[in-house]
């Protein structure tokens, strides 16, 4: 494990100075990062992906917790010290690491490593000012991701497990339902890391759908976030209007929104992404009748 005083010895030794554009807030207590691996329950021989390895305090306890780990690191001076860094305090799982380096929100299933399970979880101390579409992203392109156990800033928990009508209920909330349940875990304070954030943390959990109950493919999943941005981008409208640019006219986006099933007068706050779902299928089917002949 890296306490305090290692991840200051390591840092100065690769003359690291955390910046704020790759969100560099390092962990320095070991008990939070046995506590998100003990959180995440992901069962011990199965792959962990980790976003943002940083200094490596998470990937150790990944590691000791008995799991292979491919871990994605942007920054490239941290990405080539992790597997010195497991080397010398964890030698007998160097061999379970694998360091991508690259950025998380364009890494495809292509990046993966080989001779590596893919992996079944994401385990993270995200990037703050990435941290929703990383997830996002992740959740689209690695199928074999089934969980995932995230620490974020705390407002984006709460954003990211709102359920709708409540007060943070938005766009990221929808868009993460659309892939599982979503679920806060608990809370971190800001000293734990190095350097403190003036933020405090929350811990997230999504778990995928069993069998998901609409298709997640590329292009389905782009109609339907394009439905969800276009009802919260003016959030006080009703649905009617704040989907008139989106539907063409407001004359179109009523008569998508009752073939869906859905009162005109409602607002997307008070929606669930199964009614995202279906007003996106019911623009494919208004706009695309089916001809009378077929
Ligand atoms: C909050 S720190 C967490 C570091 C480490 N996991 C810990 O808990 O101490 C975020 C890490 O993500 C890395 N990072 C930032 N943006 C990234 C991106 N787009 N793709 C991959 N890694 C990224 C940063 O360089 C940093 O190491």
């Amino acid at each position: 494990m890296l306490g305090p005083s290692e991840i200051r010895s390591l840092a100065a030794a690769l003359s690291i100075r955390p910046t704020k554009q790759w969100g560099q807030n390092f962990v320095h207590d070991p008990n939070t990062v046995r506590r998100i691996v003990k959180d995440a329950a992901v069962p011990s021989s199965q792959t962990v992906l980790e976003v943002g390895p940083g200094l490596g305090s998470l990937t150790l306890a990944l590691l000791a917790a008995g799991h292979p780990v491919v871990a994605v690191e942007i920054d490239p001076v941290l990405a080539e010290q992790l597997p010195k860094t497991v080397r010398t305090h964890a030698p007998s799982h160097a061999d379970s690491l694998a360091v991508v380096h690259a950025d998380a929100m364009r890494l495809g299933r292509e990046d993966l490593p080989r001779g590596i399970d893919e992996p079944a979880a994401i385990v993270a101390n995200l990037p703050y000012n990435v941290a929703v579409p990383v997830i996002l992203h992740l959740l689209a392109e690695l199928p074999s991701v089934r969980s995932v156990l995230v620490m974020v800033q705390a407002e984006v928990a709460d954003r990211l497990a709102a359920p709708p009508g409540s007060r943070t209920y938005g766009v990221p909330s929808a868009k993460a339902a659309f892939f599982g349940s979503v679920k806060r875990a608990g809370s971190v304070g800001r000293n734990v890391f190095w350097p403190a954030p003036n933020v405090d943390s929350g811990l997230v959990r999504m778990t995928r759908y069993d069998v998901a109950p609409w298709s997640i493919d590329e292009d389905h999943k782009r109609r339907v976030f394009a439905v969800i941005d276009a009802a919260f981008s003016q959030r006080r409208k009703t649905l009617r209007s704040a989907l008139a640019g989106w539907a063409g006219s407001a004359a179109n986006a009523e008569t998508i929104l009752r073939s869906a099933g859905i009162e005109p007068s409602e607002r997307g706050e008070k929606l669930g992404v199964a009614d995202f779902v279906r007003i996106a299928e019911a623009q494919t089917v208004v706009e695309n009748p089916p001809s009378e002949s077929g």
